[in-house]
């Protein structure tokens, strides 16, 4: 069952340098239940995408044209035309995010319990001290070692991994729907990383989320994603289920990524690069935007004509497969 559906997300920034085409005509699908991986190198559109979803795009950036369907009971609503007011309520409470930088999200004079309760309270009324208790068990659930003392600690008291996991408490604390993480796990080391991606399953089955998750260690994606989608210079170039997409990786793309990557199901390295240099988005090449990257670029074609994204559940836009 289909939770989100976004359709033709276009995304640009209007920069003095001119207007940066950072996402383009991005469509895909969320189900309920699952987790959905976005891969690509930097600047690839996998932050501006997924912030789109509940329009937290900034200026000078600018949600240009798109809708993001969002079905709750039946309902269905587009986030990109409801109210600002109904929107925040969303926001935060059925679709929470979880961001790179944990110590952006925590306010440093307020303790950890306090914050957590603040958020509760922003979304179910009522006062902030009634939620103290309901703080201190959702710090339990992130797996943090003696709750009852730890709430009552501020930010720079805690480890880099306890200020991640007192984010999530956060995030998680109203049940969302959907849960997005934006690189949750470069703050912490190895061990961390795979400890929150299991917390992330276990919170899943609990509260039956949908998660998306953006990362760059492709292990990560291999291990813990139920499907992949690889953007590049702003649009998906492939997307399907992780052990389809990883043994027949279909875009030159995404075969120099796990190329890259010696065993993807066994490592936990991190992206290498692709040769050559990542699009400039203000002025992208014609045609495809990998085309002067690819080793089967087919001249007069690739670099003319933008090659629709197409398949079934596997989906892949190049022309060596139209
Ligand atoms: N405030 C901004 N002003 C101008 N351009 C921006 C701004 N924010 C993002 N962009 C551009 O949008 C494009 C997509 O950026 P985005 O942050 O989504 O990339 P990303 O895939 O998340 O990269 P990373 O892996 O580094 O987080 C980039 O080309 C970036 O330069
Ligand atoms: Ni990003």
């Amino acid at each position: 069952m289909k939770i989100l559906e976004v359709r033709n997300l276009t995304v640009y920034f209007y920069t003095y340098a001119g207007v940066v085409r950072a996402v383009e005509n991005v469509s895909f699908d969320l189900y309920k239940g699952e987790t959905l991986a976005i891969v690509g190198e930097t600047g690839s559109g996998k932050s501006v995408t997924t912030r789109a979803i509940t329009r937290l795009v900034s200026p000078p950036g600018k949600i240009v044209s798109g809708s993001v369907i969002y079905r709750r009971d039946g309902e269905e609503l587009d986030l990109l035309k409801l109210p600002d007011e109904e929107l925040r309520k969303i926001r935060g409470s059925e679709i929470a995010y979880v961001f790179q930088d944990p110590s952006s999200a925590l306010d440093p004079l307020y303790t950890v319990g306090y914050q957590i309760s603040e958020t509760v309270a922003a979304h179910r009324g009522g006062k902030i001290k009634q939620y103290l208790g309901e703080a201190v068990e959702l710090l339990r659930r992130v797996l943090i070692p003696d709750p009852e003392s730890r709430s009552k600690a501020y930010p720079h008291q805690l480890s880099g991994g306890m200020k991640q996991r007192s984010v999530i408490a956060m995030a998680i604390s109203n049940r969302p729907k959907i849960l997005i993480a934006d690189e949750p796990t470069t703050a912490v080391d190895v061990t961390v990383q795979a400890q929150l991606l299991h917390l992330f399953k276990k919170l899943k089955e609990e509260i039956g989320m949908s998660i998306i998750f953006i990362t760059h260690n492709m292990g990560l994606v291999a291990e813990h994603a139920d499907r992949v989608i690889v953007m590049y210079g702003g649009k998906i170039v492939e997307e399907g289920p992780v052990d389809e997409v990883f043994e027949n990786p279909r875009h030159p793309y995404t075969q120099g990524l796990l190329r890259a990557v010696i065993n993807p199901i066994k490592t936990q390295e991190r992206l290498e690069p692709v040769p050559g240099t990542i699009p400039n988005l203000i002025n992208p090449p014609a045609g495809c935007r990998f085309h002067p990257r690819c080793p089967y670029f087919i001249k007069g074609k690739c670099d003319v004509e933008e090659p629709p994204l197409v398949g079934d559940r596997h989906k892949v836009a190049c022309w060596l497969y139209v």
